[in-house]
């Protein structure tokens, strides 16, 4: 595979001139296909909403690293621009009220392949449909699995579940309203209101909370958060100096689903130390999210919290974050959680469908599994172009890794898989491990992550006539996406020097 070295520091020079932002596809020199039922994720025609497309790229895996003999073969990828595009056309994925389009025209699996995955991804549907109806799902611990309940209770598989999670959001709702309007207050703030939230919890009682904040907080949020996820003295340390006399004013909610986990029984004990010395009483600005009877419910009862919060025995940690842990720091920070639920909702909808084209769960299981050979020969980079989903890589690591990072499968075979997942943003980190990627070892595929929304509608601004930031970043993306999908062709292009962004966007919308 050829050099792509030239690509980060070629890209600086860039003037607008070259830089047309965002072609439509419809400008194809290929008419004949039929495109009409396709709706394409133009930018600038989806400006109100926030949109994300998807693609994948991944790199040739030797065909040796393949499970078993009888698996299809891999040819490489396919590089011919017309069978690109008829392919794109074909697997396109849109979701146009969640505004969601996947791409994975780039991840090379072949129609054999497919044919052959059909059965088991048909017995993974079933096993979806026996989990959704309650069946005991983790042989270990003897429990249903059931988060999707938690965004539509009417799948709950009896009344007494489904009036669980009704009373539950209730009582988020309630509690967070109160909380911002001031009607629930801490006894000795000097604003006379909570201002901030400080979270104490680790692993899947912090990640959701963290990655939500980050991409779904308003700018200025009715209570600020802060995150204790760790045993780290000064880390703890830190949040608690960051908040100063704001202690005060200060909501902590302590979140375990076991109730017993050392780090977040260590940083509870730290604030409760800060509260003393501060001469405050923490049971009166003290939150407990937990299982009903965990040793952290029964401190909290005991000792007369402010409130106390269920965690469901159905509910995994790292799945968890449509739970009272995700939704009461949400709420509390001002965003809206009945919609984001709403959202979590339509896209399980879409997840149930039993067509594996028209199924994204069922296609990025697809292509993860031809990426990396069902064994986790290949690690998944996740590269979200927006700066707000920073954390998303983090919160898929645990949700993979903790998920199928396994020892033996349900059948008792030692069988030591997994996916390692990691990632960071784009275009940051085009300077830092795309540098890797690019050069160095091929052991990875890449899912970009792309928002079509740079600012609210009406907010744009023009460094130069027709160009803005977020022109620049879908070039970035645009040119990495090419870069390690077709280093040559890339290398060739700009050896030849031509007006590099408008070409690279002409050339994709071909494909
Ligand atoms: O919510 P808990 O019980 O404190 O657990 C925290 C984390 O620790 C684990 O149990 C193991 O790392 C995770 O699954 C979980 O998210």
């Amino acid at each position: 595979m050829a050099s792509v070295s030239g690509i980060c520091s070629s890209s600086y020079p860039f003037k607008s001139k070259h830089f047309t932002a965002r072609s439509s596809p419809s400008s194809t020199i290929m008419p004949s296909f039929r495109i009409d039922s396709l709706t394409f994720p133009t930018r600038p025609k989806l400006a109100d909403r926030t949109l994300a497309l998807t693609p994948s790229v991944a790199r040739e895996v030797s065909a040796d690293l393949s499970k078993s003999d009888t698996s299809p073969k891999k040819t490489g990828l396919e590089k011919d621009p017309g069978a690109l595009w008829r392919r794109y056309v074909d697997w396109l994925y849109q979701h146009k009220e969640l505004g969601l389009f996947l791409d994975v025209s780039r991840i090379g699996f072949s129609e054999e392949f497919v044919e052959e995955m059909e059965p088991r991804l048909q017995a993974a549907f079933r096993a979806m449909q026996e989990l959704e109806k309650g069946a005991i799902a983790n042989p270990d611990e003897g429990r249903m699995v059931g988060h999707y309940w938690l965004r539509n209770s009417k799948l709950a598989p009896n009344p007494f579940l489904k009036l669980q999670i009704e009373n539950t959001l209730e009582a988020v709702c309630k509690f967070a309203e109160d909380v911002v309007s001031g009607k629930i207050k801490p006894p000795s703030s000097p604003e006379g209101r909570f201002t901030h939230v400080l979270s104490v919890g680790i692993g899947g009682s912090a990640l959701g909370p963290q990655f939500v904040a980050e991409a779904l907080a308003p700018d200025n949020p009715p209570l600020k958060i802060r995150f204790i996820d760790n045993t780290d003295p000064a880390g703890i340390d830190h949040q608690i100096a960051q908040l100063g006399p704001e202690l005060a004013s200060t909501v902590v909610i302590v979140i375990s689903k076991s109730g017993g986990t050392p780090e977040t029984r260590n940083g509870l004990l730290e604030v409760q130390k800060a509260f003393r010395e501060a001469g405050l009483d923490f049971a009166k600005q003290g939150v407990a999210i937990t299982q009903e009877n965990s040793l952290l419910d029964n401190t909290a009862r005991i000792e007369g919290w402010l409130a106390r919060f269920p965690m469901f025995d159905w509910v995994g940690g790292r799945t968890s974050e449509m739970s009272a842990v995700g939704l009461l720091p949400a709420a509390l920070q001002g965003i809206d959680i009945r919609e984001m639920l709403a959202g979590a909702s339509l896209m399980d909808d879409a997840n149930r469908t039993t067509v594996v084209r028209n199924n994204p769960a069922a296609l990025l299981a697809l292509c993860w599994y031809w990426a990396s050979d069902g064994v986790g020969s290949k690690d998944m980079v996740i590269l979200p172009y927006k700066d707000s989903l920073l954390l998303f890589s983090r919160y898929l690591q645990q949700l993979v890794m903790e998920s199928i990072g396994k020892e033996f499968d349900l059948d008792g075979n030692r069988v030591n898989q997994g996916i390692t997942v990691y990632g960071n943003k784009g275009s940051t980190d085009q300077h830092a491990y795309i540098q890797q990627l690019r050069e160095g070892v091929h052991n990875f595929f890449v899912t970009f992550i792309e928002v079509l929304r740079d600012r609210p509608p009406g907010h744009d601004w023009e460094l130069e006539p027709g160009v803005t930031c977020g022109d620049y970043l879908f070039g970035m993306l645009q040119v990495t996406f090419l870069g390690l999908f077709c280093p040559s062709f890339l290398q060739a292009s700009i050896e030849r020097k031509i007006g590099k962004y408008h070409f690279y966007f002409k050339k994709l919308m071909l494909f």
